[in-house]
């Protein structure tokens, strides 16, 4: 076997030099160097040993809150009592300053601190009565419901106004009304002034409850939350609204007011009214995205009910840039006569709805398919 060198393993590296004998009892540790753990950083020194109680802190130095600025000093040993105080050191105000620097180590057999559940940290350092802090588990913050502060509002100069209120017309109009003699109601609710050109209709005045609004129960609607009195109610087609005064042709009656609301809205609203099987309609469509509901908010004329025959008339109108719509009288209106208009204007819609207008060319209904 000597003589056949082929078969011996060749060697790559020069072996090393042999190891020199091992001391007894080590043989253990070196023969296998590879399983133990390399050391990445220079391991820090030893830890002093910790005083009793303060152990669960220091043992768990991960917990505490990572110091933004430079490194503290270590930190002290705790004094005996503390330590229920700062084992969980998250719940602890983050401290401004810098701690104070170490507590001096309690003498032996010296009277313990009171029981901690305060920790009093001075400026001078050490432990003392002054700028001492609580702990305390209880939340301090409570929710309470957001109440808007009253704004104060300015009352209006009525001297700067440029131009009267409503109101003030209003009651000039009554005042010569009833000088003139005219019976009281009549200065009270008129819907009607006489005399302006028509195209100066929206600029005139106001009258009395022409523009004030109704605040209305749709379903109980005798009851007038402005302690306004109701409508003349008519036996099939609810409440309605009559002249008080006599009206030429063309004059200007009364504006249909109420919320302008998009498609969406009214969608909405005319399911809720299906729901409540509500069959009085309220709403006005003047064009995409511009209904007008007279029915929570609106004025007079919401009271204006459908006539195949009627004495006034719906108009568009463009005031000031914006679209409008005016009552106009279509013919001579008698004092005491229901005021009335074809529903069934331009886009104005509705349900289908029998109607009782007593006209002798009535249609029978008052859906917008009867017109367009
Ligand atoms: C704008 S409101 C008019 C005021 C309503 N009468 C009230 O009591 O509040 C329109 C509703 O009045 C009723 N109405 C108006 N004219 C009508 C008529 N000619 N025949 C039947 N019902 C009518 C319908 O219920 C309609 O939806």
């Amino acid at each position: 076997m000597i003589n056949s060198p082929r078969i011996l393993p060749r060697p790559r590296r020069r072996l090393p030099a042999a190891r020199p004998p091992l001391p007894r009892g080590a043989e253990t540790v070196i023969t296998s160097p590879r399983i133990l753990p390399r050391p990445r950083r220079r391991l820090p020194a030893a830890r002093p040993p910790l005083p009793r109680g303060a152990a669960a802190v220091i043992d768990s130095l991960r917990i505490l809150p990572r110091p933004r600025g430079r490194l503290s000093p270590a930190r002290p040993p705790l004094p005996r009592g503390a330590a229920a105080v700062i084992t969980s050191p998250r719940i602890l105000p983050r401290p401004r300053r810098r701690l104070s620097a170490a507590l001096p180590p309690r003498p032996r057999g010296a009277a313990a601190p009171p029981p901690a559940a305060a920790v009093a940290v001075t400026d001078e350092g050490g432990v003392g009565p002054r700028r001492s802090f609580r702990i305390s588990l209880r939340p301090r913050v409570r929710v309470v419901p957001w109440v808007k502060p009253p704004v104060a509002r300015k009352p209006k100069d009525p001297a700067k106004s440029p131009r009267p209120s409503i109101e003030a017309l209003a009651a000039e109009w009554a005042k010569e009304k009833a000088a003139s003699g005219a019976p009281e109601e009549e200065c009270v609710l008129p819907f009607l002034q006489k005399g302006a050109p028509k195209k100066e209709a929206f600029r005139r005045l106001p009258l009395p409850h022409t523009f004030q609004e109704f605040s209305i129960d749709p379903i109980k609607k005798e009851e007038l939350d402005n302690g306004t009195e109701p409508p003349p109610y008519t036996q099939y087609c609810g409440w309605g609204s009559r002249a008080l005064e006599a009206i030429e042709k063309d004059d200007f009656v009364i504006e249909f007011v109420g919320e302008v609301i998009d498609d969406e809205t009214c969608e909405e609203r005319l399911e809720d009214m299906r729901r409540r099987g509500d069959k009085n309609f309220y709403m006005c469509k003047v064009k995409k995205d511009f209904v007008i509901d007279a029915t929570f908010k609106g004025n007079d004329c919401r009271f204006f009910n459908h006539s195949c025959e009627p004495n006034c008339q719906l108009q568009k109108w463009q005031v000031n840039g914006k679209t409008r719509l005016g009552v106009f009288a279509s013919k001579a209106i008698e004092v005491g006569e229901p005021l009335t208009y074809d529903y069934r204007f331009e886009q104005h819609f509705g349900p289908e709805i029998e109607c009782f207008c007593g006209a002798q060319n009535c249609q029978g209904n008052m859906s917008v398919s009867g017109k367009d």
